[in-house]
């Protein structure tokens, strides 16, 4: 067990000793803009370019100093931070902003969309999941009372005589006893098979590789089965689809579909009938998929997925945790391809990269307004967060949008020169994703390689971290790989990613490319 100074270990043992054998073992002593500082065993500071910028967190680096005099400012005004069930204006304020943007940036985006804070990405996700369900569950009540109303006219119609029940491919009757005890017969067991699906709970469909947090509800949505499958007992299970096979995103809804039996008297015949029942919770989706190598969305993809939700009648959850923020050069990465969301979730971000700060948008045609006083956190929508979230926001909109231009500039400057290694070493690198700075480059895989240290790390899903161990110990960069093989490596840098930046991750990186060219296998072992 590896300890600083000898002394005993409570938090990351496991952790430490992982990043350390794969070279990631570093601590961090300072941060500005796209540089991380370590001392080294000199005492020396060294800087490192960091590519991974808290998992796409700072869009405007480490202490933006705007931010940071922001904060102090705001800490020495003493504004109220924690005021839970007080007026709290900002919540408003952001509400309003991110709902002009939506406006602007989202085709159709007809609507207002109601906001509900939370203190992390995962957390936003919940909150949808919750709020999907109570939608759900007011379709399941008007469904009910509808089932309700229809059975007692079929008791007053059997009860006159004016109806008899007919046999029913649903239901087998018993022949003894009058029309009455056959509608009762009939009427029970009906009865228990819809309380029967009411009680189970709903089925989420997602993309495959998706990633949406690992909370309790929201690690269910989130395919990496190393994550999910231990806790699938704690929540609702995911339908994982193909974002390029709308044929077999329909097949999965209807294999998905189930029905409540309802009673009709038509004809002075009772029979029994199906009514459509909401199993389908809601469809979680990224513009961008950040598991899955950056992988952005089709415009056709787009247009099937808004068309199953419209078919079954679930909201449509765009997941903007990772891609929104202005990443991909526009607010929101849906609007790239004409994605429109029932809800919305945001954070990363938001936080200015020193506050932690998360928010769940809901198109007021399917908000539940008794959710506001359902769903609290102590600290979530808190003065601080909120005040530094306007500040963000203010910057991002600045200039008419220039940090967009700009995120769209440096990612088209950045993906430029990664799809140029990549054309150069086509032996090595299979394709480069992702959308303004928002992007990976994926290796090929290396499980059959010809050198064994190499199988090795691919096997164990390690090459991608062996890769980034090598790039910080040998150039100073810090990259992480992202999924689902682990055999791409994630850029997330600020905009501030200067040409000076680039060449020198060009040259990280053609630097690995011949080594994987060489099947210097043992040059990737710290
Ligand atoms: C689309 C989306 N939805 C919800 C979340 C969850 O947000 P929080 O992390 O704030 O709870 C994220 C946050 N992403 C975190 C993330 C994204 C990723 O690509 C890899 C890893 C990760 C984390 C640890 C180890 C390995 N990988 N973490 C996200 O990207």
């Amino acid at each position: 067990m590896s300890s600083p100074a000898g002394g005993s270990v409570f938090a990351d043992r496991v952790l430490n000793d992982w990043l350390n054998s794969v070279g990631l073992g570093i601590e961090y002593s300072r941060a500005e803009a796209n540089t991380l500082y370590f001392v080294d065993e000199d005492g020396e500071e060294v800087p490192v370019l960091d590519h991974v910028c808290g998992f796409g967190s700072l869009i405007f680096g480490h202490h933006h100093p705007d931010i940071t005099a922001h904060a102090k400012a705001a800490l020495d005004q003493q504004i109220p931070v924690y005021v839970p069930l007080s007026r709290q204006s900002h919540a408003n304020d952001i509400a309003a902003v991110l709902n002009a943007i939506l406006r602007r940036e989202i085709p159709g985006g007809d609507g207002d969309y109601a906001a509900i804070f939370a203190n992390s990405g995962a957390e936003a996700v919940e909150i949808c999941v919750k709020h999907a369900e109570l939608e759900r569950r007011a379709r399941i009540a008007k469904l009910t009372e509808e089932i309700g109303r229809n059975a007692q006219e079929a008791r007053e119609a059997v009860a006159a005589g004016r109806a008899t029940v007919a046999e029913n491919p649903y239901i087998q009757l018993g022949r003894e006893g009058g029309e009455t005890e056959r509608l009762e017969q009939l009427l029970a067991e009906a009865g228990r098979r819809n309380a029967d699906l009411i009680a189970k709970g709903p089925v989420h469909l997602a993309l495959e590789n998706a990633f949406h947090g690992k909370l309790v509800a929201s690690v269910q949505l989130t395919q990496n089965p190393h994550w999910r499958l231990p806790f699938t007992s704690l929540a609702s299970s995911t339908r994982f689809l193909r974002a390029d096979r709308p044929e077999a995103m329909k097949a999965a809804v209807e294999e998905l579909r189930t029905s409540l039996l309802d009673v009709l008297v038509d004809d002075g015949v009772v029979t029994v009938v199906e009514r459509d029942f909401p199993v389908i919770g809601a469809f979680f989706v990224e513009p961008v998929q950040g598991a899955n190598g950056m992988r952005p969305l089709t415009e056709a993809a787009a247009r099937e997925i808004r068309a199953v939700c419209d078919a079954v009648g679930c909201p449509l959850i765009v997941d903007e945790i990772h891609s929104g923020m202005g990443r991909t050069g526009a607010f929101f990465a849906g609007s790239h391809m004409g994605l429109r969301g029932d809800y919305y979730t945001l954070a990363k971000s938001i936080g200015g990269g020193i506050a932690k700060n998360a928010v769940a948008l809901f198109h007021r045609d399917r908000f539940r307004p008794e959710f506001e006083v359902m769903h609290s956190s102590t600290f979530a929508k808190d003065g601080f967060s909120a005040s530094i979230a306007l500040k963000v926001l203010e910057m991002l909109e600045a200039d008419d949008g220039r940090a967009y231009r700009v995120a769209a500039e440096r990612g088209d400057r950045l993906k430029e020169v990664l799809t140029t290694v990549a054309s150069d070493f086509p032996d090595v690198v299979d394709a480069v994703h992702g959308i303004g700075l928002m992007l990976a480059l994926e290796f090929k895989d290396q499980t059959r390689a010809a050198s064994e240290p190499l199988r090795e790390k691919a096997a164990s899903g390690m090459l991608g971290y062996c890769v980034a161990g090598l790039v910080l110990r040998e150039h100073r960069i810090r990259v992480l790989p992202v999924g689902p093989a682990g055999n791409s490596v994630r850029f997330e840098p600020s905009i501030y990613l200067t040409d000076a930046d680039i060449a020198r991750t060009e040259n990280a990186l053609r630097d690995v490319c011949t080594i994987l060219r060489a099947q210097d296998g043992d040059r990737l072992t710290p």
